[in-house]
């Protein structure tokens, strides 16, 4: 079955064009990274695969429904920016809540807190903590669910050293588990370790590849062809 089907999706905001006759079919597990420079419409598209924003033209399929239907959260993971936060209220209380709504037992909340190891913060109000702390409990949050895709805007922003490997090899294990992930990044070599299928936003258009169609063909390089050799 199709995990995410896009036809023909245009989006703009005002007289600027974001996403322009898009189309891709995603079918199978795994991860698949969507890259693209700051504005090229990256976040656009997330949220129009959830309907949070109100494309011009097109039609988007998630698991088999159309995305304006609202039982695809049942189903679906989303990560965005930690705006979504309540600064007086703990992780923990963000994790129970969203526990509360999914039907999910306390002991999936802590399951959680333990892969995450985030028990140290785990308590305190949101309102104090890092960026990188509110970054791993929006981690905990999209993974609570156990969803069968998860739809992930930059999950590695803000992100230390280590626990950005820890994150990236939760993510490899949640796909090898059969779970689909989407994902956008701006951090090419964490990409590269994570997927070979790649899709690039450029000036509207979506661009498909698979970087091991050639031995030692690096995202790096391939970013360079894309974004700046042909640069106006
Ligand atoms: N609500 C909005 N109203 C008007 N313009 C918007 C709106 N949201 C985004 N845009 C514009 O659409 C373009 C694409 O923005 P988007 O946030 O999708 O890019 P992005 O690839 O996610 O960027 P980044 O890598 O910086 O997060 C930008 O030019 C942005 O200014």
């Amino acid at each position: 079955m199709s995990i995410i089907t896009v036809e023909n999706l245009s989006k703009s905001y005002g007289s600027q064009l974001i996403l322009n006759n898009v189309n891709f079919e995603i079918h199978e597990k795994g991860i698949i990274a969507l890259i693209g420079p700051n504005g090229s419409g990256k976040t656009t598209l997330i949220n129009s695969l959830l309907n949070l924003t109100k494309i011009d033209k097109g039609t988007i399929t998630i698991l088999g429904s159309s995305h304006d239907n609202i039982e695809i959260f049942n189903k679906v993971s989303l990560l965005k920016d930690y705006t979504v936060l309540y600064p007086y209220l703990s992780g923990w209380d963000h994790l129970s809540f969203a526990a509360n709504a999914y039907k999910l037992d306390k002991e999936r909340v802590d399951y959680v807190i333990n892969r995450l190891n985030i028990q140290s913060f785990i308590h305190k109000k949101t309102k104090t903590y890092s960026l990188g702390m509110k970054q791993i409990l929006l981690i905990a949050l999209a993974i609570l669910n156990d969803s069968q895709l998860m739809i992930l805007d930059e999950p590695l922003n803000g992100l230390d050293p280590s626990r950005i490997i820890e994150i990236r090899e939760l993510l490899i294990a949640l796909a090898k588990e059969g779970k689909t992930i989407f994902l956008s990044s701006h951090t090419l070599l964490e990409v590269e370790v994570m997927t070979k299928h790649v899709l690039f936003l450029k000036e509207g258009k979506l661009y498909e590849e698979w970087l091991d169609k050639e031995p030692n063909y690096s995202l790096e390089e391939r970013y360079r062809e894309i974004f700046l050799m042909n640069a106006q």
